[in-house]
């Protein structure tokens, strides 16, 4: 696995990183139990602040009892093929306190561990309700999932382009030395963009939510994807409150029920949610989650950076039938150069495609699309 200076430094930093912060895994019980006793009202967690209306029972009793089992999320994460340990969760006599705990087991496991830190300490200054309210009074969220329907009908037959804007990565170091994310944004917006991706993680990406923030109030149109690591429900009104119109939950990360839960806070938000797999257990998890409107198949192993355009297409090969009856929108992720590589899986059946490196690599990412699709497109 090629490691970045932007890994090696994180891998320092995780040595020393604070000890698991403490929020109280019966925080979720309450909420879950709340959750269940008010199924048809406003729901109030613990902090006294209006969580979501919910139109249904956002938690069957079974998965209430699941969390009030005493097994540990991270015993239920792991029972779903999830790799990644929480480490902020307090620890179960039956987890161990082995040295394991202190290395990442992967990139994403870093980026984890150093995102439970980094949302703790934001929640410290600017707490669940105050965020609620900047939500509550930032500009309406635009259609994502309508945006991309509508360029995949309209691009001359190609799929819609989600294009990131994205300063650098663990995999690939810096990208762009002149990173001006609001010029980038009209440029991919002037060049047929959809809608855009707007990197937010500062410590592996060099994004910011002052980057989201300034391309939502620079005139570009177009419904913007906070793209971080989501792994509390305050990250989701946060980026609400700079102007997001969708946000990222990432299967490999989330257990079902949080993935359910926040897809719930999402629509009670008027946002999308893009739930993005890699490999087949995670995409039949998903598929099991009532309400998923966007599924994203990245192609790029975050858990060894492998990259491989193939995974689209043996996914859908093994799903597509299920996807159409759910009339689930595909995204295709990552890995994405030529105009053979936009064909080849908007021909395993996707209708939508999220790039990147090959965009921002080049000096005129305006012209990079073009290249990228082999035709300019329509907008
Ligand atoms: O890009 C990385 O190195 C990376 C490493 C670990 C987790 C996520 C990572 N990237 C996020 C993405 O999924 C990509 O930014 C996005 O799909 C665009 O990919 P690309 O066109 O290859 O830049």
């Amino acid at each position: 696995m090629e490691t970045s200076l932007l890994a090696a430094a994180s891998v320092a930093a995780i040595a020393s990183v604070a000890a698991p912060c403490s929020r109280p895994v019966s925080l979720r019980s309450d909420v879950a139990r709340a959750a269940v006793r008010c199924r048809s009202a406003a729901t109030k967690n613990v902090q006294g602040s209006v969580l979501l209306t919910l139109d249904d029972e956002l938690l069957s009793s079974a998965e209430v009892i699941q969390w009030e089992s005493g097994k540990s999320i991270n015993a239920i994460a792991a029972a779903q093929g999830i790799r990644i340990r929480r480490r902020c969760r307090p620890r179960y006599p039956s987890e161990g306190v082995g040295a394991d705990r202190a290395v990442p087991g992967s990139i994403l496991e870093q980026i984890v561990w150093d995102k439970e830190v980094e949302v703790s300490q934001r929640k410290a200054k600017a707490p669940l309700r105050k965020v609620e309210d900047s939500a509550a009074r930032a500009p309406p969220p635009r259609d994502f999932a309508a945006a991309l329907h509508a360029a995949s009908q309209h691009n001359d037959g190609l799929p819609a382009l989600i294009a990131e804007v994205k300063k650098a990565s663990p995999t690939r170091g810096l990208l762009r030395e002149e990173f001006n994310p609001v010029e980038i944004a009209h440029t991919y917006e002037k060049n047929g963009a959809a809608c855009l991706s707007i990197l937010t993680d500062e410590k592996h990406f060099l994004g910011s939510f002052e980057n989201l923030e300034t391309v939502r109030n620079s005139g570009v149109n177009c419904p913007l994807l906070c793209k971080d690591f989501i792994i509390d429900i305050w990250q989701i009104y946060y980026a609400r409150s700079k102007g997001a119109d969708a946000v990222l939950l990432i299967a490999a990360v989330l257990p079902d029920l949080d993935i359910k839960y926040m897809l719930r806070v999402c629509r009670s938000l008027g946002m999308t949610a893009l739930v993005e797999v890699h490999d087949l257990r995670e995409l039949d998890r998903v598929l099991k989650i009532d309400g998923v409107q966007l599924i994203g198949i990245n192609n790029r192993s975050l858990g060894t950076f492998e990259v491989d355009t193939a995974n689209t297409n043996m996914l859908l090969e093994k799903r597509g039938d299920i996807i159409r009856k759910k009339k689930i929108t595909v995204v295709s992720e990552s890995g994405l150069f030529t105009p053979d590589d936009v064909a080849y899986v908007q021909n395993a059946g996707v209708s939508a495609v999220l790039v990147g490196e090959s965009l921002l690599t080049q000096e005129d990412p305006g012209q990079a699309i073009a290249g990228l699709f082999g035709k300019e497109l329509l907008h």
